[in-house]
């Protein structure tokens, strides 16, 4: 391992007079792998947005601490700052722009220019850019993140886990870079494709560069980190070698208890009534395209959807909640739904937790209780009152309601009235799954419901799923990167490839099986395998 690189000394942090980081101090040696752990709103962002200088931090009163880098003391103020000190960051959501190529994204900005016969006389100004020499650094950046693809396409329709090595590739193309912060950049990909992720940040590392890496898969932790920090609600409560710590350990120190999540067992169902019969079902959802799916989803069951991304598997719910243009049949109880509009698609029961929190889950300047009912206030026309001939809103029955959620879910927040906006990642993610259940679905259809949420919360989210289908014979569709998650509640698990069904397995079969229908195998090239569902 290097020298130390940087020191994040007694740094402070309040939103709003109330304490998010209380005193934390950070060491960080070049070339190593720094995992940076602890649950949702626990202050990891808030931590890594201080260091990389973001707009967000000094609009809100900026911080108390200091930063050295290499014993100078920094100061930043701008992303720009922290670029230049040699700090880059891979975000948890894209910062890519669609409609510019590959390699127009790693070049904004640091574009290399060449002389030509009208600069050479009239100046610097009129210098043209050096296409060849961009491509070849492109081409370079490309290599080192394992990404066989041509610089020249356009980033728009890109499946999500190219994206993710194209943002890579952008922060290595710097020339200077010596620290790389990655927020959560796993959650989007599927395990295989995380683990490629994985294998070159240990690259990077290997050439010198210091990682701080936020994660909640806590597996990944112990497969790449050298150090291991882990924040609990703002204080640095442990900072030790990752060889000294175990993932029981680390999951004890986050959430203060002790969590096992284990499998539960699945009881094989004998009625199997069909209630949702997809056929012929096509999705223009770009990157994750869906061509000519049949599946049938049997009432009270859990049915889970896994594959790369990609795939088409988050094609299928938006698709059917008419989020993308679709078409193909969906029949729901025996009757066809004619056209597919998200208001019918609710009013007939069904309920979305969409992958995209930020984009169709949340309105974020609104508040946790406005989350909550807004669907069910709408369409189903819950939570009013009737005073004579009009109709209000029963306010008080929104907060009563909300508080129970915020109580279930254990959402993390200051009160029912906070804006969703100035909640954790995690936290937010919760809003989104309380206002699906707010609304009492006879079908919920979940995508990557524990997506950025830490390991107690996961288990409390799975747990609440199990019991509404158990309890209440909720039929759930839940699609998920994550298999051992599916594995985990699911009575049958579809496999997507090329956006069809690649096959329909036990939750009980084996790694090799799943891992052969994502490669693009058929139920029929791996019969024999004691698989099918
Ligand atoms: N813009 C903001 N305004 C007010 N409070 C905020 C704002 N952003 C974050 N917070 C609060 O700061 C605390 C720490 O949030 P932060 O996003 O750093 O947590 P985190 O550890 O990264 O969580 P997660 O794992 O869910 O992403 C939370 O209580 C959150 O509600």
């Amino acid at each position: 391992m290097g020298q130390c690189i940087l020191e994040m000394k007694n740094i402070s942090k309040a939103y709003d007079g109330h304490k998010v980081l209380k005193d934390v101090n950070l060491t960080l040696n070049s070339g190593e792998i720094h995992c940076l752990l602890g649950e949702n709103g626990a202050g990891k962002s808030t931590l890594m947005n201080i260091l990389f200088g973001m707009r967000l931090i000094h609009q809100s009163g900026g911080f108390q601490g200091e930063l050295y880098f290499e014993g100078n003391k920094m100061h930043v103020k701008s992303p720009k700052d922290a670029m230049n000190w040699g700090i880059g960051m891979v975000h948890q959501e894209f910062m890519l722009i669609p409609g510019f190529t590959i390699m127009e994204n790693i070049k904004l900005n640091r574009e290399t220019l060449k002389h030509n016969i009208v600069s050479r006389v009239f100046g610097e100004e009129l210098k043209t850019l050096d296409i060849k020499a961009m491509r070849e650094d492109a081409r370079q950046a490309l290599e080192t993140v394992n990404l066989n693809v041509e610089e020249w396409l356009q980033v728009a329709g890109l499946p999500v886990g190219h994206m993710q090595f194209i943002e890579i590739a952008r922060e290595i193309d710097k020339s200077n870079i010596k620290v790389l912060i990655f927020d959560e950049p796993t959650a989007v990909l599927a395990e295989s494709e995380a683990k490629n992720l994985l294998a070159t940040m240990k690259k990077l590392a290997q050439k010198g560069i210091a990682i701080l890496f936020i994660t909640h898969r806590l597996e990944e932790v112990m497969s790449i980190a050298d150090k291991v920090s882990i924040l609990r609600d703002g204080e640095l409560v442990c900072h030790k070698a990752a060889k000294d710590i175990s993932i029981d350990e680390i999951a004890e120190t986050m959430v203060g208890r002790k969590i096992t999540i284990q499998n539960r067992a699945v009881v094989d169902r004998k009625d199997k009534e069909v209630i949702l019969d997809i056929q012929d079902f096509h999705v223009m959802m770009p990157g994750e395209e869906v061509h000519g799916m049949n599946m049938q989803v049997y009432r009270g069951e859990i049915l889970g959807i896994g594959g790369l991304a990609g795939q088409g598997k988050i094609g299928i719910a938006n698709g059917i909640m008419g989020l993308y243009p679709a078409s193909g049949h969906i029949i729901y109880n025996s009757k066809e739904l004619s056209y597919l509009h998200t208001r019918q698609v609710l009013k007939h029961g069904f309920a979305f937790v969409s992958e995209d929190r930020k984009g169709v889950g949340l309105i974020l300047d609104d508040t946790i209780d406005m989350n909550i009912a807004f669907t069910s206030l709408h369409i189903n026309k819950q939570f009013l009152i009737k005073i004579g001939p009009f109709k209000f809103q029963n306010t008080w029955a929104i907060r009563r309601h909300t508080t129970k959620m915020i109580k279930e879910l254990d959402i993390r927040c200051t009160s029912t009235a906070q804006h969703v906006g100035r909640l954790s990642g995690g936290n937010q993610q919760k809003v989104c799954l309380a206002r699906a259940l707010t609304q009492n679905p006879n079908i919920l259809l979940v995508s990557e419901p524990t997506r950025g949420i830490d390991i107690g919360a996961k288990k409390r989210v799975l747990d609440l799923l199990l019991a509404l289908n158990r309890k209440h014979g909720m039929t759930i569709i839940m699609t998920s990167s994550e298999l051992a998650e599916l594995r985990s509640i699911c009575h049958r698990i579809a496999i997507i490839s090329e956006g069809k069904l690649a096959g329909m397995v036990k939750p009980t079969a084996k790694d090799k099986v799943f891992g052969l229908l994502m490669s693009g195998k058929t139920m029929e090239q791996i019969q024999g395998q004691e698989v099918e569902a």
